[in-house]
């Protein structure tokens, strides 16, 4: 596991975008995963201002609220669009479908995405209970796609970027922690305070399912860019 310390959220996004440009000039990337949240943006802004092509390249994202319409602008699908996928068009961009009722199917189409498209490079947010993806405290390292019940925590912290906390939803549709441990390389990404503890127990608390960030110990290629007040617990 490496660890590179930054400044800010602005040089966090340059340092990851200078590894994933890296890579994909030595043609090592084919499928790019890809995160939600505020996290990623600097990185999405990267991106953008560059002039790296993606058109013969697909992405997998991680995760997708249940009930919300990709048209909805608090859907994932629309995160996406609006921060990379509409300035810079992949081969395909593939996210779980939050409309599907049939969560049976839908998390077993997932998994068939996944596998068809073997994830090279996945990058990470985590959530301040230390939640990868959509994957709670709890949850199976074994796990593959699999409809989720959003803690109050999560539904909390998430409120932040909806109008009142009620219409937040339950329910998401996550990539499981199996699958995101098969991606080739990571990058997770965490900046400020509210991350310190989730970094802190994920990188040097013991490896357990109640803290689902712990599971990265076990890969073997994981990259971790934090500022100093998420590092601030790190010994
Ligand atoms: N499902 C997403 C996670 O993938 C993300 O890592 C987390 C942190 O969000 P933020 O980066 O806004 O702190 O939020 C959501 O719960």
């Amino acid at each position: 596991m490496k660890i590179i310390k930054v400044t800010n959220q602005v040089e966090g996004g340059k340092a990851a975008f200078d590894i994933i440009k890296n890579e994909m000039v030595a043609g090592n990337v084919k499928t790019l995963g890809l995160a939600t949240g505020s996290t990623p943006e600097t990185l999405y802004q990267e991106i953008v201002a560059s002039d790296l092509d993606f058109t013969d390249m697909n992405s997998v994202n991680l995760d997708e609220y249940v009930g919300l319409e990709a048209s909805n602008d608090q859907s994932y699908h629309y995160f996406m669009k609006k921060h990379l996928f509409e300035a810079k068009p992949f081969k395909n961009n593939y996210l779980p479908d939050g409309t599907t009722s049939d969560a049976k199917k839908e998390c077993a189409r997932y998994d068939q995405v996944i596998a068809e498209n073997p994830i090279d490079i996945q990058i990470l947010g985590i959530g301040e209970n230390a939640h990868i993806g959509f994957n709670e405290p709890g949850s199976s390292f074994e796990g593959t796609t699999s409809e989720v019940k959003l803690t109050e925590s999560t539904i909390a912290a998430n409120s932040r970027n909806f109008a009142k906390k009620e219409d937040v939803p339950t329910h998401a549709y996550s990539m499981g922690i199996k699958s995101i441990m098969q991606s080739k390389k990571i990058i997770l990404l965490a900046y400020g305070e509210k991350k310190a503890e989730a970094i802190f127990n994920s990188l040097q608390g013991p490896v357990t399912e109640d803290v689902p960030g712990s599971a990265l110990q076990n890969h073997s290629d994981v990259i971790i860019i934090v500022d100093e007040a998420a590092a601030k617990l790190l010994k």
